[in-house]
């Protein structure tokens, strides 16, 4: 802004070089490039800041409420065997590997009933999983077991067919097949199938059996979402940051058009006066008295 203020106003009787707004366009082409780098961090401070919204789902009675109390470590939601328990969502702030995570238990989804109550859990459920960074879809293993049984489903055709089910259309999916303390002795080989899926943890909320796979496997998808935050580059945490920064790189854009278009500088300059403004919503204001500051120490102006 500086150097373009100079040229601007001195360029006629002063000392400034021919080329200084060739270095202000390289400089604003930098600029614009790690502003952007900024913006397409994927919300990983946003999502630190305000906890990465994990949704826990699946048919009634599979264990979602187990698994929510398991995480947190207390009876948090009801837990009875009656399917269609859980009505309203349940949420929970923890922490999980060091990042800050709000899951929420969710109301089994099912479509055969006529309860309003339920149909209403239901489509919070749904709302909570459009909305959701990170979705734990539960799976009953003695269902999989059932329907293996009966016409070699294989693991993949049956996941297949639960998301289809259930109507769930997201990618960010972690899959934790459940109650596997209740495989049949003569079933126990199928332990082996999910062992070749990423997404996949075999647990049992009864045993605990498969809490600490389950943890990592947590943890590395919430790595993937957040970052390292104490390695990287510091992150946008607030919406209102990313929105003047977006803002800012429209100017920035702008300035760039004119310039190529072998517009007048003094418009130009506008555009960045208008940038300027944005990060000074972020920085704080960046007054005249600043930008005269480095154009005297720049150039020779009146020396
Ligand atoms: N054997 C066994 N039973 C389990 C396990 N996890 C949960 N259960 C039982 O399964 C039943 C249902 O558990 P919930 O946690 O209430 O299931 P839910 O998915 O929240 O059910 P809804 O709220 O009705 O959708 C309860 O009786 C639990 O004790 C498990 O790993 N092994
Ligand atoms: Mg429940």
């Amino acid at each position: 802004m500086a150097h373009v203020e100079a040229y601007i106003d001195f360029s006629e009787d002063e000392n400034i070089e021919e080329n200084v707004l060739e270095t202000v366009e390289e400089n604003i082409k930098n600029l614009r490039s790690n502003i952007q780098k900024h913006l397409a961090d994927g919300r990983c401070g946003e999502r630190l800041r305000d906890g990465v919204r994990t949704v826990i789902v699946g048919e009634p009675n599979v264990g979602k409420s187990s698994l929510l109390n398991l995480l947190c470590e207390r009876p948090a939601a009801i837990v009875t065997p009656i399917a269609g328990t859980t009505r309203d969502v349940v949420e929970i702030n923890m922490n999980i590997g060091g990042y800050p995570v709000i899951i929420a238990d969710t109301a089994g989804l099912r479509f055969n009933t006529q309860d309003l109550v339920e149909q209403e859990g239901m489509t919070r459920a749904r709302i909570h999983t459009e909305n959701a960074d990170l979705v734990i879809i539960v799976i009953d293993v003695t269902k999989y077991v059932k329907q293996h049984k009966n016409n070699n489903l294989s693991f993949i055709s049956f996941i297949y067919n639960y998301i289809k089910e259930l109507k769930l259309d997201t990618i960010l999916l972690k899959f934790v097949v459940n109650k596997m303390d209740m495989l049949e002795e003569d079933w126990k080989h199928v332990k082996d199938v999910w062992k070749q899926y990423e997404g996949v943890v075999a647990l049992s909320c009864r045993t605990e059996d498969g809490v600490p796979q389950l943890l990592d496997k947590l943890t590395d998808r919430l790595t993937k979402l957040c970052g390292k935050p104490s390695r990287e580059l510091p992150c946008l945490t607030q919406a209102r940051h990313r929105k003047h920064l977006t803002d800012c790189v429209m100017c920035l854009d702008e300035y760039l058009r004119i310039c190529i278009d072998g517009g007048d500088s003094v418009l130009a300059a506008q555009q960045l006066r208008k940038a300027l403004r944005q990060i000074g919503k972020i920085t704080g204001h960046v007054s005249t008295e600043q930008i005269l500051d480095v154009i005297f120490k720049d150039f020779c102006i009146g020396k």
